[in-house]
């Protein structure tokens, strides 16, 4: 379960109803003038210039990729104690071919490292600050709930101003559509009883499309919401 408190509710949409379903069409909003104002952030959670550093570790997976065994169990354990605390970390000699990223780089109009990204741990936001070659690794949802919570999937968000153009490249590690994500049967007994329910893809794009404005318990009000429906 997220060990932070809730950011405050945005607006009133979490609360979303089958007549107001929250549903982010882009064929529809590219013609809108205005920013509908559900997606608008309150004024008090609105980014603030002072955002301290996320204490997000750079791991060089040079020697992991060697298979040296102290080097692999070095890794390992950086990326397992970044996982617990926040489940967000940089990698660098990550063995994606320069020239591939060099080639990205290019095709994207202007590409320079942009900052901008923000996660929300310890009740507030920090900022992470993009590295020359490092890639931004951060687990999701799903991984927190194949671990039973102990790797955390933290609320995150792009910050964009009105003078400078954002650009950044995403990539989705994600299982196939019908593979259920089920809890491995060691990570569960009598002191850390299951957390999540079993779940797919689609379920979960479902409910965080329509049915929820993501925020720092998104997990857990999916799992009611499961529950809830399968009831
Ligand atoms: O643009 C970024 O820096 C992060 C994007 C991201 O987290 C996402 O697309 O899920
Ligand atoms: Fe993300």
């Amino acid at each position: 379960m997220p060990s932070t408190e809730l950011p405050p509710p945005m607006n009133e949409t979490n609360k979303q109803s089958e007549e107001d379903p929250l549903v982010f069409d882009a064929s529809v909003a590219q013609f809108q003038s205005h920013i509908p104002s559900k997606f608008v952030w309150p004024d008090h959670e609105k980014p603030c210039s002072e955002s301290p550093e996320l204490p997000a570790p750079l791991i060089d997976l040079k020697g992991f990729l060697s298979a040296d065994a102290w080097e692999v169990s070095n890794a390992t354990r950086s990326v397992d104690e970044a996982c617990k605390k926040h489940g967000f970390f940089l990698i660098v000699n990550h063995g994606v071919d320069s020239q591939l990223v060099a080639k990205a780089h290019e095709l994207m109009d202007s590409f320079d490292q942009v900052g901008g990204l923000q996660v929300f741990v310890d009740d507030k936001w920090h900022s992470v600050t993009p590295k020359v070659d490092a890639f931004v690794i951060n687990i999701g949802d799903r991984f927190m709930a194949l671990s039973n919570g102990t790797y955390k999937s933290c609320l995150h968000r792009a910050v964009v101003n009105n003078k400078t153009v954002r650009k950044s490249l995403a990539f989705f590690l994600c299982p196939k559509e019908e593979r259920v994500v089920m809890l491995p049967r060691g990570l569960v007994d009598s002191d850390s009883p299951r957390m999540y329910p079993d779940f797919t893809w689609p379920t979960f794009l479902e409910f965080t499309q329509k049915h929820y404005h993501s925020n720092a318990r998104t997990l857990d009000a999916f799992s009611d919401w499961i529950r809830n429906t399968t009831n």
